[in-house]
C-alpha cells in the first residue's frame, strides 16, 4: 500500500486545504502526484535554521514547535484551522522546527502548484452561455481564403496541402489581418513586430467537426478564427455552450502558463484559421504584452504617478483573506472578465507577485481590454 493510502492522504482530504481547494479534481490529482510525504517522530528536528523552503508544506497531522531564539517560539498544530493553509509563512528564515508529536507533512512542488492553479483558474472562466468571441471581427465578413477540399480531422492532422505558405495571404485576408491589429491585443506591439507577425501566421483551412485543440494536450499554436465558428468544450463543464466566432482567438492560455490545453476547440462549421507557433507567439505577442516590473519599480511608479497606479491581487478570496496584501485591489482571476467595467482605464494596474503565473493570464485579459498592466516579479 502506498504511503499516501496508509496515511489516508486522499484528494478528498486535500481539497479542504487552501489554495488546493480551488483546483478541480483532475488538477488536484496531478498536484498530488507531484507531491511527497514527510513523516516525523516526536522530538525530531525537521528544519534546522532554514533559509529557503523548497516546497509548500501542509501539516496534516501532529504538532510542531518553530523556534526563533531561546525565548521566542510558536506552536504549529495540525488540528487548528490555520493549518488548512500551508505552514511556510510560520517558518521564516533562520527558524528551527522540532516535532512535538508524531505526524506527517505533505510537501507540494510550488512551481507545479502555481501552474495547476493558473490552469484550473483558466478552466473556470465561465462566460454566459452562447457567449461570443472575445475579439469581434471588423471589416468584410467574406474572405477568399482557399478552402480545404479534404476535411482536417485534428489539429495535428490538418490538411497541410490547404495551407498557404507563411506570409502568402490574399489581399482580402490581409485587410482582415490589418483590421485585427486595431484590437487591443495588438496595441502594445512594437511596429517592427507587425510585419513579422504577418509573415509568421500560417493560414489553415478546416472543416466542420475538426478538433483543433484537445484538452490536456501540450500547447503548440495560438489561433485566430479567420472564418467560421468554433465550440469550446471543457471537461469540467459538460453541457456548457461557449461559441467562438469569426475574429476570436484561442489557444493562448497553455502558451502563457506553460501548461496543457484547458479546453477542447471543435469547428462548428467549415472555416479558416491563422495560427502562430509557440515561439513566435512568445516573442511577438506574449513578451510585448506582458511586461514585468520589480517591486521597487512599482513603488517608484506609485510615487511618480499618484492616484494613477494600483496594485491588483488576482488570487482567490481564501488566499487573499489568509494573507491580505495592504493597499491592494483584490479581484480573483475567475471574476476578472466580469469586473473589467469597474476598472479605471486611466489607471495602470500592477499585478502582485503572489498570484504567480495566474498573473500572466490576468495581464492578457487586461491588455485585451485596453488596460495598462504590469506584472510584478522579483
Ligand atoms: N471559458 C472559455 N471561454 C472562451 N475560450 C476559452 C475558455 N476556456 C478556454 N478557452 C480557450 O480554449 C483554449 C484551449 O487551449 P488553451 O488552454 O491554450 O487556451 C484556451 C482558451 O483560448
Amino acid at each position: 500500500m502506498s504511503l499516501f493510502k496508509q496515511l489516508g492522504i486522499t484528494e478528498e482530504l486535500m481539497a479542504k486545504y487552501s489554495p488546493l481547494s480551488q483546483l478541480s479534481p483532475k488538477y488536484l490529482n496531478q498536484v498530488m502526484k507531484h507531491s511527497k510525504v514527510m513523516t516525523f517522530e516526536s522530538g525530531e528536528v525537521i528544519f534546522e535554521k532554514i533559509h529557503e523552503l523548497p516546497f509548500v508544506y501542509y501539516l496534516l497531522r501532529g504538532k510542531l514547535n518553530a523556534r526563533k531564539s531561546i525565548i521566542s517560539s510558536s506552536a504549529i498544530d495540525a488540528q487548528t484551522p490555520e493549518c488548512l493553509f500551508s505552514i511556510n509563512d510560520k517558518i521564516p528564515t533562520g527558524v528551527s522546527v522540532k516535532a512535538q508529536s508524531d505526524g506527517h507533512i505533505l510537501m507540494v512542488d510550488p512551481k507545479f502548484l502555481d501552474r495547476a492553479l493558473a490552469w484550473s483558474e483558466a478552466d473556470e472562466k465561465q462566460p454566459a452561455p452562447g457567449q461570443e468571441a472575445r475579439v469581434k471581427p471588423r471589416g468584410d465578413k467574406s474572405t477568399s481564403a482557399k478552402k480545404s477540399s479534404t476535411p482536417a480531422r485534428a489539429a495535428t492532422q490538418v490538411n497541410h496541402e490547404s495551407e498557404l505558405p507563411a506570409g502568402e495571404f490574399d489581399e482580402e485576408y490581409f485587410d482582415w489581418m490589418t483590421n485585427l491589429l486595431e484590437f487591443p491585443l495588438f496595441f502594445n506591439l512594437p511596429p517592427v513586430h507587425i510585419q513579422t507577425l504577418f509573415e509568421r501566421f500560417e493560414q489553415v483551412c478546416v472543416a466542420k467537426d475538426d478538433v483543433i485543440i484537445k484538452e490536456g494536450d501540450e500547447g503548440d499554436y495560438f489561433y485566430l478564427l479567420v472564418e467560421g465558428r468554433a465550440r469550446v468544450e471543457i471537461d469540467e463543464q459538460p453541457g456548457k455552450e461557449i461559441i467562438l466566432s469569426q475574429g476570436a482567438y484561442f489557444g493562448e492560455e497553455a502558451l502563457v502558463s506553460e501548461t496543457v490545453r484547458s479546453a477542447t476547440i471543435i469547428m462548428e462549421e467549415d472555416g479558416v484559421l491563422a495560427r502562430l507557433d509557440k515561439d513566435s507567439f512568445q516573442s511577438l505577442l506574449h513578451d510585448p504584452i506582458v511586461n514585468y516590473i520589480s517591486e521597487k519599480e512599482f513603488k517608484e511608479k506609485l510615487i511618480d504617478h499618484p492616484g494613477k497606479v494600483e496594485k491588483l491581487d488576482i488570487r482567490s478570496l481564501a488566499e487573499f483573506e489568509y494573507t491580505p496584501l495592504p493597499e491592494c485591489l483584490h479581484i480573483p482571476l475567475n471574476e476578472l472578465r466580469d469586473k473589467i467595467p469597474t476598472l479605471d482605464k486611466s489607471v495602470t494596474y500592477c499585478i502582485s507577485e503572489e498570484g504567480g503565473q495566474r498573473g500572466d493570464i490576468a495581464a492578457h485579459i487586461l491588455a485585451q481590454n485596453s488596460i495598462d498592466v504590469f506584472v510584478i516579479r522579483s
